[in-house]
Order: C-alpha cells, then sequence, then structure tokens
C-alpha cells in the first residue's frame, strides 16, 4: 500500500510541476484579489493529506479581511472564494442558471457515480433532479418513520442486551461509537433505499455491514487518491484511479439491480423504500402532496425545464441504479458522521443532555416509537441537531462551477465560464460576527431569538437553492430519531480514553471523528 501511495504522490507532485499548473492567471486579468495559501499549506500537505481543503478555506477566509471575493489556486486550479451574503445569495440562487453544475468529484473510473445527481450537469440533472424530487416530500418521510422506529428500536434493545451481558461495575457499556452509530444508520438506510433487511444490528460482520464500513473509511491512501482525483483531473485521466472501492460498489449496484428489476416488473410492489418511489417517478405515477413540500429557497429558484425537456424520460434503468446507489452511500457516511459527534457532544455537556432528554420524555410513546409531527416539535432537539451539524460539517464547501460568463454589476465580480466558485460554508458556521464563541458546542445558538437574528445565509449545512441536499429532510428526521431513541434508554458519557477536545479529520470537505472514538452508555431505568 504504501509503495502505490509514495508512487502517487511522486507522480503528483512531478505532474503538477511540470504540466499542470495553469500559466494564464484569470485573477489578475478580472481584477480579482489573489490570495497566496502557499504559506500555510504546500502541495504536498494537499497530495499527502497532510491539511483538509476546508483549513485552507478558513485561513483564506479571514486574511481576505472585509473583501466580498478573492481568488486562490489549488493545485494550479484557479477558484473564487465567495464571502458576501448578497454574493452568495445571487449564486446559489438568483442567478443560479449560470451557476447549475459542480466540479467533478468523483473519478471518470467511478462510472456508475458519474452519473448520480451531485455529478450530473446541466439539462441532464435538471431532469433527473426534478424528477426525483417528489421522493424526497414530507408526506414521504413521514411514512418513512416506521423504519426509524423498528430500526431504533431493536439498535437500543441490542445496546441494552449487550450492557446486560458485559456488566461493569456502574453497570455500563463501553462502545465503540463509529461502529455502533453505522449499524444503525446502515440498517435504516439499507430499508429505506433497498427495502432490505441489512441485519447489521444483529449480525455486525455481515458481507453488507463489511462494505459499507469499507466506503465510509478514510485511509490516508483514500485520502490521497481523493487529493489527485479532484485535483489534478488531468492526471488522474492517465492514472485512473477510483475512489470508491470497486468490490463494494460492485456488491451494493447488484442488490440495487436485482431490487429495482422486481419493482420494475412488478413482481414488487407494496414497498415504502426509494426504489419503489423512483419506479414510480420512472411511471409518471409520483406526485408532490401539498404545499408544505418545497423549502423556501427551492420555491425562490425552481428548476425550470425547457418546454421540450420535461416531457422527457429522465430515469432510464441505468439513471436510477446511479440515484439510489449515491442515495445509499450519500446518506450512510453523513449521517452516521452527525450522529456520532452528536454523541459525542452529548456525553461532554451532561447538561445539555439532560434537557435534551427531558424534552424526548414528553413525546416518547410507551411502546418505544416516536410520531413523526410529535417529533418535529420538538425545540431543543432541533437547536442540539443545528449545532451539531454547526460543529462538526458533513460539507464545509459549497462549490458550483460556472457555465456561462457572469457579471455581477453590484460587487464588480467577474466570472469567467468554467471556473470553479464556492462558499466557505464551514468559515461562516465559525464566524464570530454571525456566532459569540463559535469554537464551543452550544445550542443556543440556534435558539428561535438568535436564529431570527442571523442573516440565513450563515448557516447553510445542507446547502441552499436548487441544487442544495435533496436527501434533507430523510436525514433531519434520522438523526433525530436516533438521538431520542439514545438519550431516552441511555446516560452517555465519555471514557478515560475519550479525547476532549476531539480532534477529527479532514475528509474531503467532510470531518470525520477519529476512528476507535470511544463512549460508555449507562442503560436507565425507566
Ligand atoms: C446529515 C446528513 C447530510 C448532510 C450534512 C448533507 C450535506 C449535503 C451538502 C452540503 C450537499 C451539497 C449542497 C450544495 O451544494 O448546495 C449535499 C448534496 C447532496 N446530498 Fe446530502 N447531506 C446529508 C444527507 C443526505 C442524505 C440522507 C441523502 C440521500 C438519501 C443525501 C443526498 C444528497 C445528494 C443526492 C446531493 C446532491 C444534490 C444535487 O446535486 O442535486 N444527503 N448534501
Amino acid at each position: 500500500m504504501w509503495l502505490v501511495l509514495v508512487s502517487t504522490v511522486v507522480i503528483g507532485f512531478i505532474a503538477y510541476k511540470l504540466f499542470f499548473r495553469n500559466s494564464k492567471n484569470i485573477f489578475k486579468e478580472h481584477g480579482i484579489r489573489e490570495i497566496d495559501t502557499s504559506k500555510f499549506m504546500s502541495i504536498l500537505d494537499i497530495l499527502l493529506a497532510r491539511k483538509g481543503m476546508p483549513e485552507v478555506d478558513n485561513y483564506v477566509y479571514k486574511a481576505m479581511g472585509s473583501e466580498k471575493y478573492c481568488g486562490i489556486h489549488e493545485l494550479g486550479t484557479p477558484v473564487i472564494l465567495i464571502k458576501d451574503m448578497e454574493l452568495i445569495k445571487k449564486i446559489l440562487i438568483k442567478d443560479f442558471d449560470h451557476f447549475v453544475d459542480r466540479r467533478k468529484f468523483f473519478a471518470e473510473a467511478d462510472e456508475v457515480l458519474q452519473k448520480s445527481l451531485p455529478m450530473l450537469e446541466g439539462e441532464e440533472w435538471k431532469g433527473v433532479r426534478a424528477s426525483v424530487s417528489p421522493t424526497f416530500t414530507t408526506g414521504k418521510i413521514r411514512r418513512m418513520m416506521e423504519f426509524f422506529n423498528s430500526v431504533g428500536k431493536e439498535w437500543v434493545e441490542s445496546l441494552s442486551e449487550k450492557a446486560k451481558a458485559n456488566p461493569s461495575p456502574d453497570g455500563s457499556v463501553t462502545i465503540d461509537v463509529i461502529k455502533v452509530i453505522n449499524q444503525y444508520t446502515v440498517d435504516v438506510i439499507a430499508s429505506a433505499v433497498f427495502g432490505f433487511n441489512a441485519g447489521t444490528i444483529k449480525n455486525p460482520d455481515s458481507p453488507f455491514a463489511k462494505y459499507a464500513e469499507s466506503l465510509a473509511d478514510f485511509s490516508k491512501l483514500k485520502l490521497v487518491k481523493m487529493a489527485i482525483i479532484f485535483g489534478l483531473p488531468k492526471l488522474n485521466k492517465i492514472l485512473k484511479l477510483k475512489m470508491m472501492d470497486p468490490e463494494a460498489i460492485g456488491f451494493f449496484e447488484r442488490i440495487l439491480d436485482q431490487g429495482l428489476k422486481k419493482r420494475l416488473s412488478g413482481e414488487t410492489t407494496k414497498c415504502n423504500d426509494f426504489l419503489q418511489l423512483l419506479v414510480e417517478a420512472h411511471n409518471g405515477k409520483l406526485k408532490g402532496e401539498g404545499n408544505d413540500e418545497l423549502g423556501s429557497f427551492e420555491k425562490d429558484a425552481h428548476i425550470e425545464l425547457k418546454g421540450g425537456e420535461k416531457k422527457k424520460q429522465w430515469l432510464t434503468e441505468q439513471t436510477m441504479n446511479s440515484q439510489s446507489l449515491i442515495f445509499f452511500f450519500a446518506g450512510f457516511g453523513t449521517t452516521s458522521n452527525a450522529l456520532t459527534f452528536a454523541a459525542y457532544a452529548l456525553a461532554v455537556h451532561q447538561d445539555v443532555q439532560d434537557k435534551l432528554r427531558k424534552e424526548v420524555g414528553k413525546i416518547m410513546k410507551p411502546d418505544g416509537n416516536l410520531d413523526y409531527d410529535d417529533l418535529s416539535t420538538l425545540v431543543y432537539l432541533n437547536m442540539v441537531v443545528c449545532e451539531v451539524l454547526r460543529r462538526f460539517p458533513a460539507g464545509a464547501r459549497l462549490e458550483r462551477s460556472c457555465v456561462k460568463d457572469y457579471k455581477d454589476n453590484d460587487s464588480g465580480l467577474f466570472v469567467p465560464k468554467g471556473t470553479v466558485v464556492f462558499v466557505p460554508s464551514n468559515a461562516l458556521h465559525y464566524d464570530e460576527q454571525y456566532y459569540d464563541n463559535p469554537d464551543k458546542f452550544d445550542p443556543e445558538h440556534f435558539s428561535p431569538e438568535k436564529k431570527a437574528q442571523r442573516n440565513p445565509y450563515a448557516y447553510m449545512p445542507f446547502g441552499i437553492g436548487p441544487r442544495n441536499c435533496i436527501g434533507m429532510r430523510f436525514a433531519l428526521v434520522e438523526t433525530k430519531a436516533a438521538i431520542a431513541h439514545l438519550v431516552h434508554n441511555f446516560r452517555i458519557q465519555t471514557t478515560k480514553k475519550t479525547p476532549v477536545p476531539i480532534t477529527g479529520l479532514w475528509a474531503g470537505f467532510g470531518y470525520t471523528a477519529p476512528k476507535g472514538l470511544e463512549l460508555k452508555l449507562t442503560p436507565l431505568n425507566k
């Protein structure tokens, strides 16, 4: 492995120096201030994954002071950072038609993922997004509550049994948080996407669990590959590195393909899962269910399809497979991460945990089920989840690729077609102008009063606008349900080995918890 890693880095370094440094300076040409990041982070820091891109973003965000935007070079590629709130709104919403696409972050070799929503471009993206959006409406997520309840109850029962089987003097059980959280998220997402009982809670060593874990694992080699695929795409045309483990992709593709064929042929129909909903969308039978379906940002900038494109069938068998695969990957890693950090933060902040437990106790049913509407009334739970996503981001940057030359007369910004612009959402989440004491984990940052005073563009864990996270509602309900099940049944505490403060790892644009993170759970006598 180390041989592959070293040679990849050496080739990447030489290739960068010799061939890929972009000689044309678009910043000079268009009067954009450039900030030199080389003092903060060298090319080798990037290629060896010693520092994460969001760390550079934070550095630049501070260095640019009151400038509305600035330019930086990333491995020779010029990209523009947008700091001004009005410009952010224009790029992500009002003038979205100039910024429809994203930079490619999967390799060309990850074929099936090229057709997934995050990577699709232009009219094809619009067509597929418009076709699959009704899959994620409030009504559909409400029906998925059955998965969050059945898996959530099985999960807490299995943890209680572990505590009974291995009683420590204080009756607690020590857990490897990432592993235990992954069991919940894999079982939820497998039922929600595939309509399939993955059974990882009962059997954590099943092939399903192993392959899912391998996809969410960020080894050093994987991080180096990610840096090359993302930062030096021309070099990767030659190297053909793949981001995802092909064996794992093949395993999930086969399961999805079988499920899809059964639903397309009508052999399986009575499922509440995404595959079934995609097939209904394919057959033109999937509709929105009322006015609560679109968030205000989506209403502001709904996706306009060209006349003739409306009737086109965007959901081919291949596109449906790609979408369900991305729902699985995007849905599993991100929510696992949020839940891991939530458990950690609650263990460190016992006062927050107590207050939350009290609130959850008011809505938990005697049979251990949660009701969708009751869950959405919990103000403090919402504050805790918002703070977890601010403090420990799954996506620290929102990128858009400019698809036609853009000129903003108010700020003077000119973006040439083909340039990547980005909003440093993590840097905004840590800006003292918007959050007092931003390094502190404090759900009060999201009290209704504080929220009302803050510019809405200062909080974007799921992005904003027509290209925001399509799975946001699903993720929020899944995360809230898991936290509610956990705090209602256990006291969560740190162990001697839990690092406080925590030092995670930047993997791509997401912050991940350290491997082997340990906490202890003590069953509550109710
Ligand atoms: C805590 C959980 C999650 C977080 C924090 C998160 C965050 C994000 C962010 C920041 C983006 C980019 C948005 C932008 O560019 O404006 C995104 C896109 C996306 N997310 Fe999520 N996500 C989560 C869960 C999920 C789930 C559960 C699914 C699916 C079941 C999902 C599917 C997607 C897809 C398909 C896109 C690309 C959308 C497009 O390009 O049209 N995500 N997510």
